[in-house]
């Protein structure tokens, strides 16, 4: 499952309407970088919402997992994304955040 996509969530609900804060924010950090990603609601299947959390060794939900590896759960994107690192690490998968796009774009406008 992991290995579905790039980027891969386990989530409380649906990205479409969260269930949890933690969730919430996971997705909001995503659509700012306009990521594609597929996501799994823990809510509908409790092996899933079990298993997942013995798979990564990480004891909560949301996780977020990047080319089949575990980055990390609300706390641990929010300081990615806050520091830069998420841009870095979805470049490594050859993912290009919509913000880095976009202040591409303002830099080529303020020379021109
Ligand atoms: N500090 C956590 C917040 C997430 C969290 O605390 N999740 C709890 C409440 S939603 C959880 O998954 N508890 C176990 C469960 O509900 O299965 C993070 O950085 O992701
Ligand atoms: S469902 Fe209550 S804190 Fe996530």
């Amino acid at each position: 499952m992991v290995n579905n996509n790039k980027v891969v969530v386990f989530m409380k609900g649906v990205p479409e309407q969260p269930r949890c804060g933690f969730s919430n924010a996971v997705v909001q950090i995503l659509r700012m970088h306009g990521v594609q990603y597929e996501a799994h609601d823990v809510l509908s299947d409790e092996s899933l919402r079990q298993g997942i959390k013995d798979f990564s060794n990480w004891p909560t939900i949301p996780q977020v997992f990047i080319n089949g590896e575990f980055v990390g759960g609300c706390d641990i994107m929010l300081q990615m994304h806050q520091s830069g690192d998420l841009i870095e690490e979805l470049e490594k998968v050859g993912i290009k955040s919509a913000l880095l796009l976009a202040k591409e774009k303002e830099d080529a406008e303020k020379k021109s």
